[in-house]
């Protein structure tokens, strides 16, 4: 296709002021990865009728709900992955060719395609399309069903399965949540979809749900109405990153999880992780824990719960993993996380892997944390781009502190930065457990905490100080 528009930039403004911000804080941010020409692997794209009734596929030209075809404007169609493109092209074509399936009109409120929702199974090179249609039964629009035949008899794209959402409202909201809105019209067989592999009764329940494996190899099924993330590639990026955070043999909460993407990528090696999020994707959790070998499936628990109700599931962990909404984290949690108290709910926590999709909601968590105690691992954070063209950074960032209870519950005694010489440095250990761990040759977040305490010190030890600090915390990733 040839650009009508303009070219987009792989860096976002964000990124400068983020930079700046972090830096006033003490903290370096650095590029992870950025987002590739075709790396959106999930997107929404807009259907309305246009002046003449025809229907116009696309996005919304900022600020109205007039929409631009895909094919007119660069911005729609060079961030998606090519199979995107190509199933929005077919529908928009198919559209053309028979006038039975209406497209929505916002002024009259009539008409009945409204949204496509597509989503890539990469493993598989196929296409997850949903049509979202302005109709409270399928029967009361039976072009939508022959529409939908029509599509997945065409030789391309390879379809994965083809969805409706009777979303009959006049709100803005994309998609309906209301029972009976989601209904699967067509599918492959799931068996081996994927390569999921798994028995008949593994694949029980899997029929048009993604599965997507994960560099970790955690595979994720993923139904049409679970969140996922919209660019696969730069996300695979941040779970490698959070996965060497974690030490080996954490006890980890996470909380806001999704469908568990994050806590099902820990499981090979953490001793166990309990994940909760606000809304129930819980049985594509379950269907996704059932892929793991079966020695790690027990390691993951999942609770339907706010992150303010689940408060208490953080006893016992030494690592808080957290991937909340825009907003940021809800009150109630910052305040506990920010709580040192050895009776506190996240008492024993000495690392939080805090995974970012709204800065300045980061910039002012941050500073809470960093002044109730906690710093940022390494003074580093990881900013990641995952969505070519638009202001929008994701970003890791680890914090640690020396937690007042270890996960065994026993109170650590207050500490002193360890004294240190040119050429000598004194590590503290805490504690029978953490001084048989660090026996072992194990990471403590405890020796990382002061080993940077140290390196902010004494200049002349830095240089040693980091290779020790290499040593030990990598030694666990
Ligand atoms: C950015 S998504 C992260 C999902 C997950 N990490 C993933 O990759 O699939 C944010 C999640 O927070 C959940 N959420 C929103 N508000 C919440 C709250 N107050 N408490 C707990 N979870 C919440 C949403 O349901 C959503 O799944």
């Amino acid at each position: 296709r040839t650009s009508r528009c303009c070219s987009m930039s792989a860096v976002p403004g964000l990124l400068a002021e983020a930079t700046a911000q972090l830096a006033e804080r003490g903290v370096e941010l650095r590029l992870g990865s950025t987002a590739t020409p075709g790396s959106r692997t999930s997107s929404r794209i807009a259907v309305r009728a246009g002046p003449d009734g025809a229907a116009m596929v696309g996005m919304f030209k900022a600020g109205t709900h007039e929409v631009v075809p895909c094919e007119a404007d660069e911005r729609c169609y060079l961030p998606h992955h090519p199979l995107i493109n190509d199933a929005v092209a077919a529908v928009a074509g198919e559209l053309r060719a028979s006038a039975e399936l209406s497209a929505y009109d916002e002024s009259s409120l009539r008409g009945t395609l409204r949204y496509l929702q597509l989503s890539v199974e990469r493993s598989s090179d196929t296409v997850q399309l949903t049509l979202v249609a302005n109709a409270p039964s399928l029967a009361a629009d039976p072009a939508l069903a022959q529409f939908a035949l029509r599509l997945w008899r065409l030789r391309a794209p390879r379809w994965h399965s083809i969805w409706v959402n009777l979303n009959p409202t006049s709100v803005n909201n994309i998609l309906s949540y209301e029972p009976d809105a989601w209904q699967l019209l067509h599918a492959r067989d799931p068996r081996g979809l994927g390569g999921g592999g798994g028995d008949g009764d593994r694949d029980a329940g899997r029929d048009g749900c993604l599965v997507e494996r994960f560099p970790s190899g955690a595979a994720f099924v993923l139904p049409p109405w679970v969140f996922r993330q919209a660019n696969l590639y730069a996300f695979d990026a941040i779970v490698g990153a959070l996965r060497r955070a974690v030490p080996a043999g954490s006890r980890v909460v996470e909380w806001y999880a999704g469908v568990g993407v994050l806590g099902l990528s820990l499981a090979p090696s953490v001793a166990w992780v309990r994940c909760s999020d606000l809304n129930p994707p819980y049985a594509a959790f379950e269907a996704s824990r059932d892929l793991l070998p079966k020695g790690e499936r027990a390691r993951v628990t999942y609770a339907v719960g706010g992150a303010a109700e689940r408060l208490d599931d953080a006893r016992g962990a030494d690592v808080a993993v957290v991937d909340p909404p825009r907003k940021g984290l809800d009150d109630a949690l910052l305040a506990a996380l920010c709580d040192a108290r050895a009776d506190g709910p996240c008492a024993s926590l000495g690392t939080l892997a805090y995974i970012s999709c709204g800065f300045p909601a980061l910039v002012r968590d941050a500073d809470a944390l960093l002044a109730s105690g906690w710093r940022v691992r390494r003074q580093r954070a990881e900013a990641h781009v995952l969505f070519l063209g638009a202001n929008h950074l994701e970003t890791l960032c680890v914090f640690e502190r020396e937690a007042p209870v270890g996960p065994d519950g026993a109170k650590q005694d207050a500490q002193e930065p360890p004294r240190s010489s040119a050429n000598s440095i004194q590590i503290p250990l805490y504690g029978r457990r953490r001084t048989a761990r660090l026996a072992l040759g194990l990471d403590t977040n405890a020796v990382c905490v002061w080993v940077e305490a140290l390196a902010a010190q004494n200049v002349l030890l830095k240089q040693q100080i980091e290779a020790l600090r290499q040593m030990l915390c990598d030694a666990s990733m």
